[in-house]
């Protein structure tokens, strides 16, 4: 077909019969068409430049539960979306009420176990003062506690039981009865606390109605219980969707289950503060104090009417995590070269069930953090109750570093826990009783993290099917202080990674 047939070349051929006039002006207009269509055309070019320079960089957290895989999330929506993390706070409330409501419940239900079967008065000797912790778990003062005989003793809230004898020396020093008598005022008695206490019953069914999806199949989880049972809201933001949508989204005042906290804050200050209390709970072996989500020793500030929970108390909530989930950020914050860089972290549930969700995220990443609660050497995990936490955590890893997927992918070990471990420590526990190879070493902290980490560290070694980077980190991630600057670097090296494994795929 020659040109003078194309019908397209035909309909842009200028008219013959055109004026030397008409000619401008149409070659005006040609022009502009031109300049706007160039422009179009640099702007398309600009925008796929931009595509292409966008580094989207895939980070994993993995570790069994409770070992700080959201918190150390929320560590990073801290530092780079601080706009963001701030506006959430008010949405943790929630979340620290449950946790309060559950550990008075603990420490109710340890003093006055649902089976009471279980316990017997017996004589006790040089009482001064009817105990209200004995009244309550004997219906009468004046009396001791005791096993039945043949009851096992087993302890459904202590979670240190592994390998130690557990409830061995419970009730097993009459001396250790008589002191709890001495402590409540006079005036209080433990059933007394418990009927002020009995709205956060009420409180709890409300948050649980307010936090869990209605078709969520387990809505009430109870931590510590020998299932294992807790509080969970899958992945992502819906509890904090359905939160929001309540009026008092972004204002601090009260709701009702604050209102009723706050009634019964003196309550929970007393019973929690209550020496004998504090005694039962020692002799049973439950440590609130290091477990998750753990408010009592801030109830006067966390049940005020107008409580903000700040950036320190949404880092200690405790929110167990079921299902896998991808947050995507950028960094609000400049953080010198990376800006621009889109970041998608991977949360997963860690306890056991969960652990088959892992496997499809361990494509196309760029880095892992795994956490080793090492903290947990004295204790089992919620879910088996057979299996140590350290030595799941040692399991954990091994299939980690030899996992083939993850041949090329750079580790990060974050040694976490690492406050609770320090106290620990300090206090007496033996690391040598849970991890016999520890042997006659010095039971301190230095001694014993880089025991750790050097055993954590060989098993990369060894496992790895190819030779690559390993970083280890002491760490504590509720800690804001400490944790920012690794964070930092564990930021740079994820980038570097990125770069290095982009480069290798151009
Ligand atoms: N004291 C202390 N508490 C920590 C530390 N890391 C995490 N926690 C607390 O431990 C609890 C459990 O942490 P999470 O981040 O929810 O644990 P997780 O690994 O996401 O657990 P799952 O969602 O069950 O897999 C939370 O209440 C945290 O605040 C730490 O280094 N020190
Ligand atoms: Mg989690």
């Amino acid at each position: 077909m020659s040109p003078a047939e194309d019908p397209l070349d035909a309909a842009l051929r200028p008219p013959p019969d055109e004026t030397l006039e008409e000619r401008a002006l149409r070659e005006e207009r040609e022009e502009h068409a031109r300049r706007v269509s160039a422009a179009i055309d640099a702007e398309i070019k600009a925008e796929r430049l931009a595509r292409r320079k966008k580094r989207i960089v895939r980070l994993l957290l993995l570790g069994q539960s409770e070992s700080g895989k959201s918190t150390t999330l929320r560590q990073f929506q801290r530092l780079y979306t601080p706009t963001a993390f701030r506006e959430e706070r008010v949405l943790w409330r929630a979340i620290i009420q449950l946790n309060i409501v559950r550990s008075i419940r603990i420490i109710l239900e340890t003093l006055s176990p649902p089976d009471q079967t279980t316990i017997v008065p017996r004589p006790r000797r040089g009482s001064a003062a009817p105990s209200a912790v004995m009244m309550l778990a004997n219906g009468s003062p004046g009396a001791s506690t005791d096993r039945v005989p043949g009851s096992p003793g087993h302890n459904p809230y202590g979670e240190y039981s592994y390998n130690s004898g557990v409830d061995s020396d419970v009730d097993s020093d009459p001396e250790q009865h008589a002191s709890t008598s001495r402590f409540m005022p006079n005036n209080v008695t433990l059933e007394g606390l418990r009927m002020a206490l009995l709205p956060l019953r009420h409180v709890e069914a409300l948050l649980i109605a307010r936090l869990v999806p209605a078709n969520e199949e387990e809505p009430t989880h109870l931590p510590g219980q020998p299932d294992g049972r807790e509080i969970f809201v899958r992945p992502g933001n819906q509890w904090k969707g359905a939160r929001s949508k309540s009026p008092d989204r972004e204002s601090t005042r009260s709701d009702e289950p604050q209102e009723v906290l706050h009634s019964c804050s003196t309550a929970m200050q007393t019973l929690w503060n209550d020496p004998g209390v504090r005694e039962v709970l020692r002799r049973r072996k439950i440590r609130l104090e290091e477990g998750p989500g753990f408010f009592l020793n801030d109830l006067e500030r966390v049940t005020l009417p107008n409580y903000l929970p700040t950036d320190a108390d949404v880092l200690r909530a405790r929110l167990k995590t079921v299902g896998v989930s991808e947050y995507t950020f950028e960094m609000e914050v400049s953080a010198g070269r990376e800006t621009g860089t889109e970041w998608r972290i991977v949360d997963v549930g860690g306890s056991r069930s969960q652990r088959a969700t892992w496997v499809p995220f361990f494509d196309d990443v760029d880095a892992i953090i795994f956490l080793a609660p090492i903290a947990g050497f004295d204790q089992v995990l919620a879910e088996d109750r057979t299996m140590n936490r350290l030595e799941d955590s040692v399991l954990l890893w091994k299939a980690v570093c030899s996992n083939k997927l993850l041949a090329n992918v750079d580790l990060v070990l974050f040694l976490n826990k690492c406050d609770i471990l320090e106290r620990k420590l300090n206090s007496g526990v033996k690391l040598s009783r849970y991890v016999r190879s520890y042997a006659d070493r010095e039971n301190t902290f230095d001694a014993v993290s880089q025991y750790l980490r050097g055993k954590f560290s060989a098993i990369h070694r060894e496992y790895s099917p190819n030779p690559r980077k390993f970083y280890a980190f002491c760490t504590s991630v509720t800690d804001t202080t400490t944790t920012g600057g690794i964070i930092a670097s564990v930021r740079d090296m994820v980038v570097r990674q990125h770069l290095k494994q982009s480069k290798l795929l151009a």
